[in-house]
This record gives C-alpha cells, structure tokens and sequence, in this order.
C-alpha cells in the first residue's frame, strides 16, 4: 500500500462523504481525477472501511467519469472484494453525484452490473436494478444440522432468501456464514437475507458477502426478497420493508410481458452523515 500513499501524495488530504442508505453506511469519494491505481483500490477500501483505524463502512465507492452515462462507479466491500452491485450504495451514489453537481437529478450511472438509473427528491433516492436473473425457488439445502427450503435470485449481486417464523431469534450470523460459503453457491458465494410476513410488509435481516457479518439494510437483498415473496403469492407489489435499523425500503415493481420477471426498483433514504478529509495515516 506504500505505493497508494506515494501515488497519493499530491492529493493529501483527500475528501471523502460518509453516507448511509437504510442504514448501510459508505464512504465515498470523487475519483474523477483518478488518483488511486487500479491494482490499489481494493486494499485501498479494506483499509479506509476498517472500523477504529479507518473511518468504518460496510463499503467504498469511487465515483469515476464516463463517456456513455452521468459518471460511473466502482464499488468495494468492506472486505476489499469488488461488487457488481450494491443498492443502497446506488442510492448514495446518486444523491452524492446530485449533490455535487456531477448529475441532474435524474441521473444515469454505469456499475458492472450494467446501467441504472436513479431518480433524487432531496433524501428520498429511487433506483432502477438491472433485470433479475437465475431464479431458483424452494430449493432443499442442508445447511449444518438440518435441512433449509431457500430461495435465490441475482439483483445485480447474489442472494439467497429463507423465509422464517422467529426473525428476531434467528441466528444469522453463523447461519447466514454457513449459506454464505455452501456449495450451492459456487466459490463467489451469495448474501444471504431472513425474511419475516409482517400486517406491514415484510420485515428481513442480512448476512452481507464482503461484509461477513449482518448490516444494518442490504438494498439488493430487500429487492430479491421483495421479488421472491410475489414470485411465492406471499406478498404483492408494491412491497414495503423493514430493515435491521429500523429503516423501510419500498420495492417498485414493473410487470414484464409473458415469462420475463417484472422490472424492479428500490427507493429509499440516502443521508449524508458527514464529510471529511482521509490522512495518509488512514492507510497505515
Ligand atoms: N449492501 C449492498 C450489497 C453490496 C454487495 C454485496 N455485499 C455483495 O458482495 O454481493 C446492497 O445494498 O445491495
């Protein structure tokens, strides 16, 4: 990482926006001038998004310009792996592109998921997801002890969905590890999301790839569990749900002809949490 900091050394000290979506929270930076090496981006972000020696997020985006769309994006994990998707990290990314004058506030951004579009009304973000694919419902899996009726999609990234009584008893940590990792899910593995029926919705909790741990709110996972749930008769558009900190994310459906999966977009809070300058001392 020496190197970054070399590379680095006209741009200290380096301005960074920490926003949370739903209570997934990011850091973000405007990487127009393209300053951090490709080959250093990932140990870039690991390092920054470390909580106690870094400024701490669930992930690390660098806003980058583009010669088909508004900007386009890198996104990083907490772990450092780079996501094809992210959604409530998209919903950040537009309000920081609107807010920094790089984007109207209809905007479209390149990810490598595809192209998305995203609409801004002051906090609230709105988001169109790529077309879901690779739907597989109630698959059997046996997951440590016991058999597991799961269901997964692709929002743009990989989720599994498992439907469950005791949302607030579920142990997601080591189950959703476990779902994670399985075989089921090929080396890249899968997020993994508890969905609860709820009078208002559906309520769900998330065990994030890249993360390794459960976040606050996972933008594709509300959408795959939000698809998953109609696709099952066990909900019907628009869906509403409620996250682990207590934000909601409504699902926006668009019905496709025949056997197509309906268009789906995610709409919700983007906060801006504060700004700040990175220190070569972030990276040490
Ligand atoms: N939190 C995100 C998902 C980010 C990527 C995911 N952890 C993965 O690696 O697949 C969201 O809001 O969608």
């Amino acid at each position: 990482m020496a190197h970054a900091k070399e590379c680095l050394s006209a741009r200290w000290p380096l301005p960074f926006w920490k926003m949370s979506g739903a209570g997934n929270d990011f850091v973000l930076i405007d990487h127009r001038g393209a300053f951090v090496a490709a080959r250093d981006m990932a140990e870039f972000a690991r390092l920054v998004c470390r909580p106690k020696f870094g400024v701490g997020a669930d992930g690390l985006i660098f806003i980058e310009r583009s010669e088909e769309a508004d900007f386009q994006w890198r996104f990083f994990n907490a772990d450092g792996s780079e996501a094809e998707m992210c959604g409530n990290g998209a919903r950040c990314a537009a309000r920081f592109a609107f807010m920094q004058g790089i984007a109207a506030a209809h905007m479209r951004f390149l990810t490598r998921a595809g192209l998305i579009e995203a609409s801004v009304d002051e906090t609230l973000v709105t988001v169109s997801l790529t077309p879901a694919t690779d739907l597989v419902l109630n698959r059997r899996l046996q997951v440590t002890d016991r058999p597991h009726v799961v269901h997964s999609v692709n929002t743009g990234v990989p989720h599994a969905v498992l439907f469950v009584e005791d949302l607030a008893g579920t142990d997601v940590c080591s189950l959703g590890r476990a779902l994670r990792f399985h075989e089921a899910f090929g080396p890249k593995g899968t997020n993994v999301n508890f969905v609860a029926l709820a009078d208002d919705g559906l309520h769900i909790r998330s065990y994030e790839r890249g993360v390794e741990d459960e976040t606050f709110a996972c933008g594709t996972g509300a959408v795959a569990a939000a698809l998953i749930a109609v696709q099952l008769g066990l909900s019907s558009p628009p869906v509403r749900i409620s996250t682990t900190g207590g934000a909601q994310l409504d699902i926006l459906f668009t019905e496709k002809g025949g056997e197509r999966l309906p268009a789906l977009r995610l709409r919700g809070s983007a906060h801006v949490i504060y700004r700040g300058e990175l220190t070569p001392e972030a990276l040490a």
